[in-house]
C-alpha cells in the first residue's frame, strides 16, 4: 500500500523524531537522500550544471545542503535566491563552503543560470506553501530549458493536502518526498506536476504519524482482495449480481455492464430490463428476465443506471433491497440524496467528474480541480461510498483513507468504459467485498485492462472487458516476481 499522510500528521511525526534525535539530522536525511537521487539522475557528477532555486523555508534548506554534496563531488552548482535575506543559513553556509555560487533572483544573470542549467531543483516551497508560484518564481521556473527537473518533497504549486494547483506550479520530472507520501502526489492535478515520485527515509514510522489521509493499492494489496472460489463454492455463495441497466435506446448500455459483471467473479449475473435479448445473444450465460428485479429472483448485489433513461420505478425497486447496491450513469441523476442515505446496506456511487458536479450543483472544472474535496462531500451527502472516475480515480467513503487508483490509461475515457467498470465493481460487491475494497479493487483491474488492451492505440469499452481475465490471472497469480 502506498500510503499519504497530511501535512499536519507529518508535521507531527516530524516533531517526535526531532524530541528522539540530534538537531538538524532529519534536514540532513532529506539532503542526502535528494542529493542520492539527483546524482542518479545525472549519471556524472562531476562537470555537471546543477541549479538550486531556493525559497525562504527548509524546503530551500534542503536544496541547499543537497547543493553542497554535490558541489563535493564536483558539480559546478548555483544557487538562485527567492528571499536572500530569509534562504537558510546553514545550508546557505554549507554550499558556499563546498564552493557553490549564490545569486539573487533579481540579478540580471539569474535567468540564464537556470536556462544554462543541466538539472534544477526545486526548493522554492514544500509543505509550507500556500498558493500557486509567485511571479518571481514562476518567472525563474519558466526559464527551465532543457533541465531535468528535480522537486523537494514536491512540486512548490502543488497543494500537499489535496493536490489542487491555484496559479503556476513547477512541473517535475522526479519529485523526491521525505519520510510519507503526502495526498498531493498521488491525486490529480498535482500528481501529474510531480512527475516519478521517490519516497526518502529519513526515519518516520507509521506510528509517529497516525491517521493516514489518502492510499493507493498496489499489486500484493489488490491480489489479497480479489475473491478466490473454493472447493465448496457454489453459484450463490461466490455472489450473485444482478444488472438493472440499458432501454430500449440504449441496449449496449446493458451488455457492456454484463460483461464488466461476468469478469468480476461473482458466481452468476442476472440481468433485468428491456435489453434481455441484445444480453443473452452476446452472453448466454446470462439469467435475464423482463419483469421487475423484486421478482427477479436471488441477487447478493445489485448494479442500477448505466443507459436506464427514466426508469425511476426500477430504480426505486433496488434501492429498497437490502443488499449492497452500486448506482451509476442515469441511475444517479434518479436517484434521491434521501433515498440513498436512508439505505441500510451499502451504497456505491459511480459519477464522473461531469455527473459528480450536477449532484453538487457546481461546475465540472470545479469538480476536475479538487477532485478530493468533492469525492469526500459526495459521500457525505450521501451517507455512501462514492468512486469519482478520471484521470485520477478516487473512492471515497464516511471514514478510513481516501483511496486513489493508481492505474489507467487516458485511452479509457471512452463510451461505454464507465458501464464495464460498473458491471466489474458490482460483481465484486456481490461476491462479498466491502463498497470500499470492491470500488478500488474495480477500478485497479479495470485501468490496468484498458492499458493491457490499448498498449498505446484506441479501444472500445468491449476490448476492456475482454482483457480483465488476462488482468485477474497477472494479479492473482501467487508466484509473480
Ligand atoms: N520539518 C522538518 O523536520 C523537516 C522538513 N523538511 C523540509 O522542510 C519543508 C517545510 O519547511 P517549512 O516549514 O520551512 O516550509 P517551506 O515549505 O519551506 O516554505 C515555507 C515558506 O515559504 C513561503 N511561501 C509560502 N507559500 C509560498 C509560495 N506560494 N511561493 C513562495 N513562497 C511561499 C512562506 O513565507 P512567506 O513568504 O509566505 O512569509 C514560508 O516561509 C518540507 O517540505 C521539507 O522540504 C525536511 O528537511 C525534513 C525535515
Ligand atoms: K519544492
Amino acid at each position: 500500500m502506498r500510503t499519504a499522510y497530511s501535512v499536519e500528521s507529518v508535521r507531527a511525526g516530524e516533531r517526535v523524531v526531532m524530541d528522539r534525535g540530534p538537531e538538524g539530522v532529519l534536514m540532513q536525511r532529506a539532503a542526502a537522500g535528494l542529493a542520492a537521487e539527483c546524482a542518479r539522475l545525472l549519471g556524472k557528477v562531476y562537470g555537471a550544471r546543477v541549479t538550486l532555486l531556493v525559497g525562504s523555508g527548509d524546503n530551500g534548506g534542503d536544496a541547499l545542503y543537497a547543493g553542497a554534496r554535490l558541489a563535493r563531488r564536483g558539480a559546478g552548482v548555483s544557487a538562485v535566491l527567492l528571499a536572500p535575506e530569509r534562504a537558510h543559513t546553514g545550508g546557505l553556509a554549507a554550499l558556499r563552503a563546498a564552493g557553490g555560487l549564490v545569486v539573487g533572483a533579481d540579478e540580471a544573470r539569474a535567468e540564464g543560470v537556470v536556462a544554462r542549467a543541466g538539472l534544477v531543483v526545486d526548493g522554492i516551497v514544500g509543505i509550507g506553501g500556500r498558493g500557486g508560484l509567485r511571479e518571481d518564481a514562476a518567472r525563474l521556473v519558466a526559464a527551465v530549458r532543457d533541465a531535468v527537473v528535480v522537486a523537494v518533497d514536491l512540486p512548490s504549486g502543488v497543494d500537499a493536502d489535496t493536490g489542487e494547483v491555484h496559479g503556476d506550479a513547477v512541473r517535475a520530472d522526479v519529485t523526491v518526498t521525505f519520510g510519507a507520501y503526502k495526498p498531493g502526489l498521488l491525486i490529480d492535478p498535482g500528481r501529474e506536476y510531480a512527475g516519478v515520485v521517490r519516497l526518502v527515509d529519513i526515519g518516520l514510522a507509521p506510528a509517529d504519524l497516525g491517521r493516514a489521509e489518502a492510499e493507493a493499492l498496489q499489486f500484493a494489496d489488490v491480489e489479497r482482495l480479489l475473491p478466490v472460489p473454493g472447493g465448496e463454492s457454489d453459484k450463490y455463495r461466490r455472489g450473485v449480481v444482478g444488472i438493472v441497466a440499458g432501454s430500449e435506446r440504449y441496449p449496449g448500455a446493458a451488455v457492456l455492464a454484463v460483461a464488466g459483471a461476468l469478469r468480476g467473479g461473482a458466481g452468476a449475473v442476472r440481468y433485468v430490463g428491456p435489453a434481455a435479448d441484445a444480453v443473452i445473444a452476446r452472453f448466454p450465460e446470462t439469467l435475464v428476465s423482463t419483469g421487475p428485479p423484486s421478482k427477479a429472483g436471488r441477487v447478493q448485489a445489485w448494479v442500477v443506471g448505466p443507459g436506464l433513461g427514466e426508469d425511476a420505478e426500477r430504480l426505486g425497486e433496488v434501492l429498497a433491497a437490502d443488499v449492497p447496491v452500486l448506482i451509476d450513469a442515469d441511475g444517479l441523476r434518479l436517484a434521491g440524496e434521501r433515498d440513498v442515505r436512508e439505505r441500510r446496506a451499502p451504497t456505491l456511487l459511480t459519477p464522473h467528474a461531469g455527473e459528480a458536479a450536477a449532484l453538487l450543483g457546481v461546475a465540472r472544472e470545479e469538480v476536475e480541480a479538487g477532485r478530493l474535496s468533492a469525492a469526500r462531500e459526495l459521500a457525505r451527502r450521501y451517507g455512501a461510498t462514492v468512486l469519482l472516475k478520471g484521470s485520477t480515480t478516487l473512492v471515497a467513503s464516511g471514514e478510513g483513507p481516501v483511496r486513489v487508483n493508481p492505474t489507467g490509461t487516458p485511452w479509457l475515457a471512452t463510451a461505454g468504459s464507465g458501464d464495464v467498470l460498473s458491471g466489474l465493481a458490482g460483481s465484486l460487491l456481490a461476491a462479498g467485498l466491502d463498497a470500499r475494497d470492491a470500488g478500488s479493487v474495480g477500478a485497479y483491474l479495470h485501468g490496468l485492462a484498458g492499458r493491457y488492451a490499448s498498449e498505446g492505440a484506441p479501444v472500445g469499452a468491449h476490448d476492456v472487458a475482454n482483457a480483465i481475465p488476462a488482468v485477474w490471472r497477472e494479479v492473482g497469480r501467487p508466484d509473480r516476481g
